[in-house]
């Protein structure tokens, strides 16, 4: 991240604990770091590392056990469960590997979803410009069903987008998709970034996917240990074929 860039997230000396006595798995160890506004960031590492756990907590979905989050000025730890379930629908957006959309719903209602839950009215403008760039404005009468994975997809990109939250998460957004249609769902992903300044924080598996992003960053074993500036997908798999290698420190 840039040094003067905002930060749309930071977490603090994060650890998450699973379970307990025996049982107990540190997911996360101390993490600290933070995502710039208007970034994207890849969050890479071995299977069982941590990343999705970093992410639901980064995004208010869980709780860490100890550390903090902020959401621009805002203390998660600080919000009660009615606030936090607020915060999800109005200032974040989730994109997951299974699309969840709603299949009783048009593309256009699912896309409205959240706006509807939060009894806002639709800016207009914005929704236009939203579907224009996912470029699903002939499909906004269909229904799930009738389209394709990617644009199952880049539904639910227009669908968390629409909020105009302050950082979109990602988990594993291309995992259910063949590679080419994954390119496409990447390169919008790019362009919102570019064009609107929106940040984005994604959770992949794939160096291809990862070199879309501005940083990728690696965790191994619940530690942050590294990252790469505008890496190329081979960088960044070379880097995931020696991560045993790695001392800690980001
Ligand atoms: N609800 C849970 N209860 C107990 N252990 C959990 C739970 N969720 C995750 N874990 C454990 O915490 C560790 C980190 O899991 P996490 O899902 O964050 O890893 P990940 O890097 O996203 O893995 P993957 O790439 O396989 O999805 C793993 O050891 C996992 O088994």
């Amino acid at each position: 991240m840039d040094s003067q860039a905002r930060a749309a997230v930071r977490v603090a000396g994060v650890s998450k604990t699973y379970g307990k006595g025996g049982a107990a798995v540190q997911a996360l160890r101390e993490v600290s770091y933070s995502f710039g506004a208007g970034t994207f960031t890849a969050v890479m590492g071995p299977s069982g590392s941590g990343k999705s756990t970093l992410l639901h907590c980064s995004a208010g979905l869980d709780r860490p056990s100890s550390g903090s989050v902020w959401l621009g000025d805002t203390d998660l730890a600080a919000l009660k469960e009615n606030q936090l379930t607020r915060l999800r629908r109005d200032r974040v957006g989730f994109v997951f590997q299974a699309f969840n959309l709603m299949g009783s719903l048009t593309v256009r209602e699912n896309i409205l979803l959240p706006l509807r839950l939060a009894g806002r009215r639709p800016d207009r403008e914005w929704l236009r410009q939203v579907v224009e760039q996912v470029g699903l404005a002939q499909r906004l009468r269909h229904r799930p069903a009738e389209l394709s994975g990617g644009q199952q997809q880049r539904v639910a990109i227009a669908r968390a987008l629409v909020t105009r939250p302050e950082v979109v998460f990602g988990d594993e957004p291309t995992g259910a998709l063949d590679t080419r249609t994954g390119a496409d769902v990447l390169r919008l992903l790019r362009s919102v970034v570019d064009t609107h300044r929106q940040t984005v924080v994604m959770v992949t598996h794939d160096p291809v996917a990862a070199s879309y992003a501005d940083r990728v960053v690696f965790l191994a074993d619940g530690r942050l240990v590294g990252h790469l500036d505008r890496p190329s997908a081979d960088q960044v798999a070379n880097r995931m074929a020696h991560l045993d290698d790695w001392g800690a420190g980001c």
